[in-house]
């Protein structure tokens, strides 16, 4: 028998569908509107999608930065997304990040990720997720576990006496003030590291540009290895050489996790119906967690095994396990806590030199300014090293302008509200999704006139303010690359060690140009249409750039023979 509609079964269904309207708006009618209808009628402006979906097709796998900015020209910079049977409250202006954020950081600094990622892939109360974790007691641990800054401690306390000092419990005050695993002046015992690997970085990309006619180099991989190989030695004391297995299997279980935050999860969060659907993510997860555990657990056993030898050298697993018999974590908490470190601090940096080098290939002018900063400073016979940080405020500036105008992660990580809240006059209950939409706070004109245009001396008032030790306000901020709060990023004063260093040797070798065609003209790398990633990341599409070195004395400073 034919499926197909024929007009008249149409008219049936019409005449069904009519019915089952009619009997729902005299529902509503008798009923009055539903709980989450009053709900809704109390938060923030929302902008028109569809009945039962809302505007999960206008966010769910796109750049959802780039929508969200667009209805903040209209909403304003608070308003309300409907994600199916989910409510995210969009923050789009610095001055409402710091009211809910910071100052009311124990309502907004919660989390609700999809359950398979905690409960199946982190397994739930074992595992210690930090990034997903809820706001509360375990996350405070694992959190002043693998503190990585005591710079923004300064900033916090100082924070703290302008705000109400009532919102912060005694403990997230201690948390602030405890001893820690990585603190910036352990960082400093990390330097040897972060010099061999820059190092590294130098020789490979001056061999690729010389062994290339036209000094045409793919830079994205040696960035890529020169993040990677610091974290793993930084994080588990391993020196790893480019072709190394490790690298390739950590990619590849970084990579299926993220899977598991991937668009058909979410739409699971969205629309609870989809779980009792035959999908099967849960054992996906359970397979991925097999396959996570096992090489995570690899690395993690080979630090516990140099320790229990006494050949460990110095690297953080080395003082999460030092910490055990105090801390009380498992091993499974701790191996969490080195594959984390390591995954959310190699590909974020590395991103952000990838951006750096295309950016700076459109502004030879300001390469040229950088340069002659640092043949000032630093001479012609040695590489910057990061005591001239000081004295190198335009480079300063260039970092703190590329995290501002490509933040790798431009809607930060989702947080979410732990306790009803009243803001406003809205009325946001405990549980619904908070983004900070750090897309548009970046690209207010009013922060950052023509936001459009690349402008590290846009950044020079706060880089002097900072070099002088005088704390700016935290409107002045030159940009929330690392989010704020409490969940703000826990690896900030690794990543801008690691940025400086990288780019300040890099910009004092190689003149960055573009490639050329065929008939000599040039070829502009991409820098408007960033790779679609799985949503929480702006990357850069892959590219080839020529790398010309600045002078003879190059090869000399890297330690080639080529
Ligand atoms: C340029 C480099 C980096 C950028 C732009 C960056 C950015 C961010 C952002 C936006 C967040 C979310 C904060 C929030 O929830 O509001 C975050 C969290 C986090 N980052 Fe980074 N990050 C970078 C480097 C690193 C490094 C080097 C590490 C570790 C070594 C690291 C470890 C983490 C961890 C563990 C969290 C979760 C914190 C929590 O939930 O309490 N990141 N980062």
């Amino acid at each position: 028998m034919s499926t197909a509609l024929t007009p008249h079964s149409v008219d049936s269904y019409l005449l069904v569908a009519s019915g089952f309207i009619a009997a729902l708006l005299l529902r509503r009618l008798v009923d009055g509107p539903s709980a989450q209808e009053r709900i809704d009628a109390n938060l923030p402006a929302f902008p028109p999608g569809l009945p039962f979906i809302g505007n999960v097709h206008q966010v769910a796998g796109r750049r959802p930065e780039l929508q969200f900015t667009e209805w903040s020209k209209t909403l304003g910079p608070i308003f309300t997304v409907k994600m199916g049977v989910k409510r995210w409250i969009v923050l789009n202006s610095i001055d409402i990040v710091k009211d809910l954020i910071v100052d009311r950081g124990n309502i907004y600094s919660s989390r609700d990720l999809p359950e398979v990622l905690l409960n199946v892939l982190f397994r739930g109360d074992m595992g210690a997720p930090m990034p997903f974790m809820s706001y509360g007691d375990r996350w405070r641990q694992i959190r002043r576990i693998g503190e990585f800054r005591t710079q923004h401690f300064v900033l916090f306390i100082q924070q703290l006496s302008r705000s109400n000092l009532s919102e912060y419990s005694p403990s997230v005050i201690l948390m602030h003030t405890a001893h820690s695993a990585l603190t910036k002046a352990k960082i400093n015992n990390y330097q040897p590291i972060i010099d061999i690997r820059s190092n590294f970085m130098l020789k490979s990309l001056y061999e690729a540009s010389c062994s290339s006619p036209e000094n045409v180099v793919a830079p994205v991989a040696i960035f890529d290895f020169y993040t990677v190989s610091t974290m793993f030695a930084v994080i588990f004391g391993v020196d790893i050489k480019p072709n190394d297995e490790r690298i390739k299997r950590g990619n590849e279980v970084t990579q299926e996790a993220t899977r598991l935050i991937g668009l058909p999860e979410q739409l699971m969060e969205f629309f609870p119906l989809l779980k009792n659907m035959p999908i099967k993510t849960a054992k996906l997860a359970a397979a991925i967690r097999s396959k996570t555990e096992a090489f995570w657990g690899e690395q993690y056993a080979g630090v516990k095994k140099r320790v229990q030898e006494g050949t460990a050298g110095e690297c953080v697993l080395r003082e999460v396990i030092a910490a055990q018999p105090k801390e009380r974590l498992g091993d499974l908490q701790q191996s969490h806590i080195g594959s984390i470190l390591n995954s959310a601090g190699s590909e974020t940096t590395s991103i952000t030199i990838q951006w750096m080098c295309a950016i700076l290939a459109h502004y030879p002018e300001i390469q040229e300014k950088a340069f002659a900063e640092i043949e000032q400073v630093v001479g012609l016979d040695r590489l910057p090293t990061e005591n001239d940080e000081e004295n190198l405020p335009y480079i300063q500036c260039i970092i703190l302008e590329t995290l501002r105008y490509r933040a790798p992660a431009p809607v930060a990580i989702p947080h979410a509200t732990s306790k009803d809240d009243t803001y406003r006059g809205y009325f946001i209950p405990k549980g619904t999704t908070v983004v900070i939409n750090i897309h548009a706070i970046h690209n207010d004109p009013k922060r950052y006139p023509n936001p459009k245009l690349f402008n590290p001396e846009r950044h020079m008032n706060y880089v002097r303010s900072t070099n002088n030790k005088i704390t700016p306000e935290f409107s002045e901020r030159p940009h929330l690359a690392f989010s704020t709060g409490r969940r703000v990023c826990v690896g900030i004063n690794m990543a801008e060690r690691v940025l400086f260093i990288g780019i300040a040797k890099f910009l004092s070798c190689f003149r960055i140009q573009f490639p050329t065609d065929e008939f000599g003209s040039p070829v502009p790398i991409e820098i408007e249409k960033p790779k679609v990633g799985n949503g929480t990341t702006c990357i850069p599409r892959p590219y080839e750039v020529k790398l010309v070195p600045r002078h003879n004395g190059v090869g000399k400073l890297v330690g080639s023979e080529f």
